[in-house]
Order: structure tokens, then C-alpha cells, then sequence
């Protein structure tokens, strides 16, 4: 404003203008939970609050970019490297040297934050943990704010568990635990159990603030560089460097207020969206004083394939989710060009998850298993990545052999250029040329998978073992959209001969409840949340309006 304007007029009826803007009325409106009051300080939530009043604006303005970006995408029916920031994919940068902690990346072990996965998963010789509040993690109150409290108690060597049998858990010396890297939740998801001025903050800002605030003042009292960990993050389901660029600005402004350097924090960003793709080079840009590393999230990716091009027509068309790899052709351009780029910049190219989890109980699902991951993770090493994601202790072991293998004593192999191979717009949206079949079986699988992760997740669990293979967020995504998409398509399926419609699905929903009550027993099925489940699948999955994410409008019914 010009100085002679004077004192902007008062907006606050008795309120003189000029003075100090009101302070915000704070509101914790989440049911009790156990030591919630060492995670949400005053001076903890003040500083949530902060973030919430500089960038909130900012976010919902790229919540909306997201609609308009998608409404480009359905008119054009295709996709494009961005013309406006060639320069950035033409020059010549890199982004700033990985921390000590973050050297070796070899075997990173994901997972939720509750207290005996938290042990489980630092004791679990992989290099990394990274601590999930997204995929993983069913938002309840509960989840993330004891995750909080895991975390910090993780972070001070003071977490132990015990179970009501008796079983006893500790974790081991700290030179032998993993560095915790901490996945806030997406953009897109409100955090409704704090409030500013009537306002959720972003459940992003909630997950990511406690986390530095808690971690930065220990980071603090211990000195600049802690050689086991520090601040560091995974970024999930971002859009476009846009939304890089804001997380950037979200990490400048929390180390400044703490008075942590700029640069502390380092986070690796998931690229696991079909616009993200197109924007690897530009999102490391934006990023390069606090990247880490890109990360191949094939499960969202595939989601994201089928929301964005969800009404484009039979080229893409995404057939039953078993008869899609890492090793059709559009998703091993996508794995290509993440490894070139990274390598290129200097940054960490993680892999992704294969779903396949072992079986303590069951040789023969563990032997499967056990070898499934092993090829997923040899190629991936073989591939160029410097490391890859197990989703269980047992797997630890195979994922390390794999890249053992590869990099031997080095950290890791950032000076492989990945393929020569150039990757092209047509190749990453070759989604036809995977080939694959749409069949009544995989239409089933999808039903199946759907109903039980969500009836699962609406009781707080946010990763389940279904058919021997790990379910979470981003995999419950594509079975309902790709249910959507086959029915908008009029896909026919091959196996039956019959078409995809809404009226076959909610057949295969009865059928479905009904062998769940088979399956568990009256009484169990009551003590569930499966109408619930079933519902909530029904309408993401047929409703003629497309919900961006399963999770808003299954967030309501969380506790
Ligand atoms: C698409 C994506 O985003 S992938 C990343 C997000 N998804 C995930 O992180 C999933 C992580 N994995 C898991 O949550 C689990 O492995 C599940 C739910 C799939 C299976 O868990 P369970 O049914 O408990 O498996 P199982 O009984 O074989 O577990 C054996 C032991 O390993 C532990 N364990 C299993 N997975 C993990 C893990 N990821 N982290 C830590 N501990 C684990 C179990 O707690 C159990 O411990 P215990 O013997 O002390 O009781
Ligand atoms: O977050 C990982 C994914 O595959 O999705
Ligand atoms: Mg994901």
C-alpha cells in the first residue's frame, strides 16, 4: 500500500484500524487421547497454526489448480512435458548433496506409526523407515496424534511395547536402527479435529509441523548434522512443482522460525502421479536446497493414470491390476525416466513397493513372496535405482541382497546414468500397449479388495494384508476407479463375455457381503463396519461423479 494512503479502514466493527490483527481462535476438537498433551503443546499447535495462516491460502489455490488441470487433461485427452519450463529441464543444476543419514538408501521399510510397527520397523535392519501418515495410516485422531507421541519417544530412545500376552518389545542399540523419514499426508486431505477461525488446517501441515517442531528442538540440542537422522520427509501424491514449490516455501519459513539452517531439512518426493511424471526435473528444481531424492509410488501412479484419463477412451484403459508390472512398457519408461533424472541431479532414485507380503504361517505364499520380491528388486537395482521399499521386516533381507548385489560397498549409484534410452511423452502414456485383459475375475478381485480395505480402514487400519498381498490407500484407488473406468468405457470382459456395468457390480457387492458373512461369523460381521464399507465403496466406484480421493468422503466417518 502507498504511504499516503493512510491506515487502511477497520474490517473489525469497534476495532480501530491499524491495530494488531486478532489472534485466531484455535480450536482441539478430537476425542482424548493418551499423552496427546507432550505431541500438542501450546507452543507445538502455535506453530501449526502458523503454517495453517501463511500457506493455507496458497494450498487451496492449488487444490483448485489440481480441478482445472484435470478439466485441460479430459479436453485434450493427452498429456505433455510443460513448454514454460524447458529452461529448467535444458540447465544445468543439481540439487544440494544428501546428509550423512541419507547416503544409503539401500532398503527402506515402510509402514504406520503405531507403537510395536514403529519398533518393528527401526530393529528391522533397513537403512530407512519411513513413518507413514498417508497410505498406511487411517487418519483417525487416534492414529495421528499417538503417532506423534511413537515418534518422539522413538526419536529419544524411550519406546518400548508390550504386549497383553506378555511379549516385550525394545529397541536395539542405536547405531543399528533405521533413519525415520516421516510421509506427512497429501494435499488434498483437512485435518477436521483442528481448527483455526472454524478452519481445518491441512492434515500435510498438522503431520509435517508437529513432527519438525518436535524434532527440530532435539535436532538443536544435539548439533547441526545428527549422523542417524534429522528432519526428513517423503512428499506424497504431489501434482506439479507448483505444489513443490509450496512444500519448498513451507520448509524455509519452519527452519527459519525455529532457526534451524536453511537446507536441514531434506524430503524425497513420491512421483506418483501422471502429471508429476511430466514434471520431475521441475519439481527437484524447486526443491534442489531440500531434495532428497525421487521415489517411484507405482500404486498411486497407476490411480492416478486411470483418474486423469478416466473418460479418454479404450487407449486407457487399465487392464485387471495382476496383469500390469513394472515391466509393461509405460510403466518401465515411467521407472526409466525416474532414474535418469535423478541421476542427473544428483538426487536418490528410490523404487517402489511390490505388494506381495510373506507369510509366517504359510511356506508356500512365503516362497512366493520371497521370490516375487526378489525379481522386483534385482531389476530395480539392476535398473539404476539406489535403493528400493520392502513392506515387511521379512522382506529386509531380500531387498538388501538385491542391491548388495548391485552397489556392493559404494552408498549408492548415483553416478549411473540409468538408460540410455530417452523416454517420451507417447511411451509414459502407452497405457494399451501393456496389453493385459479386463476380466470378471480381476472385476471381482477389485470388489473384494475394495470393500475390505475400506471396511478396514474406516476402523482405523490403514495397511491390511488381503489374498496375501498388501492393501493401502493408493491400491483400495485403483480398484474403485478402475471399476469406474471400465464401466464409462463399456469395457466387455473377456473371461464372461459380459459387460462392465454398475448393476454387475453391485451384484458382485451382495455377493461379496454375503460370503464375508459366511466367512466370519454373525457375530463378527456385526461387530464390523461392512454396510458402511460397502456404501461408501459403491458410490466412489459407480457414482456418475468422480470423487478425486476414496479418503474425503470416507474421512467424515472417521473418528
Ligand atoms: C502404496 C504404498 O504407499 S506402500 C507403503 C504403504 N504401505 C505400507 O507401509 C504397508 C506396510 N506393511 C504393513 O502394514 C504390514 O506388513 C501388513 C499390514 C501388510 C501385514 O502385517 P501383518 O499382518 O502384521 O504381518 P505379519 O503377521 O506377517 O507380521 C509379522 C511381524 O512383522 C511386523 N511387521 C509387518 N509389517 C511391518 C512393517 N511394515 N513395519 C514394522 N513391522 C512390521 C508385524 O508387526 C509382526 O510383528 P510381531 O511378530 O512382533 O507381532
Ligand atoms: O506411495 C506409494 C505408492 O505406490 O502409491
Ligand atoms: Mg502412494
Amino acid at each position: 500500500m502507498a504511504a499516503d494512503q493512510g491506515p487502511a479502514p477497520s474490517l473489525r466493527p469497534g476495532v480501530p484500524p491499524g491495530a494488531a490483527p486478532a489472534a485466531p481462535v484455535v480450536t482441539v476438537a478430537g476425542p482424548r487421547v493418551a499423552r496427546a498433551e507432550e505431541v500438542l503443546t501450546p507452543e507445538a499447535v502455535a506453530f501449526v497454526v502458523g503454517l495453517h495462516r501463511a500457506f493455507e491460502g496458497r494450498r487451496q489455490e492449488l487444490l483448485t489448480r489440481r480441478k482445472s488441470r484435470r478439466a485441460e487433461i479430459a479436453a485434450a485427452g493427452t498429456l505433455d512435458f510443460l513448454p514454460e519450463t524447458a529452461a529448467v529441464r535444458a540447465g544445468d543444476w543439481k540439487v544440494a548433496e544428501a546428509p550423512r543419514a541419507l547416503q544409503d538408501r539401500r532398503v527402506e521399510i515402510t509402514g504406520p506409526t503405531d507403537r510395536k510397527m514403529v519398533i518393528n520397523a527401526l530393529n528391522s535392519g533397513a537403512k530407512i523407515w519411513l513413518a507413514d501418515f498417508e497410505d498406511a495410516t487411517s487418519p483417525t485422531w487416534e492414529n495421528v496424534v499417538s503417532g506423534q507421541v511413537n515418534l518422539i519417544d522413538a526419536y529419544l530412545g524411550r519406546i518400548d511395547f508390550s504386549t497383553p500376552a506378555g511379549k516385550a518389545y525394545a529397541l536395539k542399540p542405536a547405531a543399528e536402527l533405521a533413519t525415520v523419514v516421516v510421509r506427512p499426508r497429501g494435499w488434498h486431505l483437512d485435518e477436521n479435529h483442528l481448527l483455526v477461525d472454524g478452519v481445518p488446517v491441512a492434515g500435510a501441515l498438522f503431520d509435517f509441523g508437529l513432527y519438525f517442531f518436535h524434532n527440530a528442538a532435539r535436532l538443536l540440542a544435539r548439533g547441526a548434522e545428527d549422523p542417524n537422522s534429522g528432519p526428513y520427509f517423503y512428499l506424497p501424491k504431489t501434482e506439479s512443482h507448483l505444489e513443490a514449490r509450496l512444500w519448498n516455501e513451507v520448509f524455509t519459513h519452519a527452519q527459519a522460525a525455529v532457526g534451524i539452517p536453511h537446507g536441514t531439512i531434506r524430503a524425497t518426493v513420491l512421483i506418483e502421479t501422471i502429471t508429476a511424471a511430466f514434471e520431475m526435473d521441475e519439481i527437484l528444481y524447486e526443491l534442489r536446497d531440500h531434495a532428497a531424492g525421487l521415489n517411484a509410488g507405482r500404486w498411486d501412479y497407476l490411480f492416478s493414470i486411470v483418474k486423469n484419463f478416466r473418460d479418454a477412451g479404450d487407449h486407457y484403459i487399465l487392464p485387471d491390476r495382476n496383469s500390469v508390472g513394472m515391466t509393461s512398457p509405460f510403466m518401465a519408461a515411467y521407472a526409466r525416466l525416474l532414474v535418469q533424472t535423478c541421476h542427473k541431479r544428483g538426487a536418490h532414485a528410490i523404487g517402489g513397493m511390490a505388494a506381495f507380503i510373506p507369510s509366517r504361517r504359510d511356506a508356500e505364499v512365503n516362497a512366493v513372496a520371497f521370490e516375487k520380491v526378489k525379481t522386483d528388486k534385482d531389476r530395480e537395482a539392476a535398473n539404476g535405482f539406489d535403493g528400493s521399499w520392502v513392506a515387511h521386516p521379512d522382506l529386509v533381507p531380500v531387498a538388501r541382497a538385491s542391491f548388495d548385489a548391485v552397489l556392493g560397498d559404494r552408498p549408492n549409484q548415483k553416478e549411473n546414468p540409468g538408460s540410455p534410452e530417452a523416454v517420451t511423452a507417447a511411451q509414459l502414456l502407452d497405457i494399451a500397449g501393456a496389453g493385459g485383459t479386463c476380466t470378471e475375475a480381476g472385476l471381482h478381485n477389485a470388489v473384494q479388495v475394495g470393500i475390505r480395505y475400506i471396511e478396514a480402514w474406516l476402523r482405523g487400519l490403514g495397511a491390511v494384508g488381503i489374498f496375501n498381498m498388501m492393501e493401502d490407500a493408493a491400491t483400495a484407488e485403483i480398484s474403485r476407479s478402475q471399476i469406474w473406468q471400465w464401466i464409462h468405457n463399456g469395457v466387455v470382459l473377456s473371461d464372461t463375455g459380459e459387460k462392465a456395468t454398475a448393476e454387475l457390480v453391485r451384484r458382485l457387492v451382495a455377493g461379496e457381503l454375503a460370503a464375508l458373512r459366511a466367512e466370519l461369523g454373525a457375530e463378527a460381521y456385526a461387530g464390523g463396519r461392512w454396510a458402511e464399507a460397502a456404501e461408501l465403496f459403491e458410490q466412489v466406484s459407480l457414482a456418475e461423479e468422480f470423487a478425486d480421493f476414496l479418503t474425503l468422503p470416507a474421512l467424515p466417518l472417521l473418528g
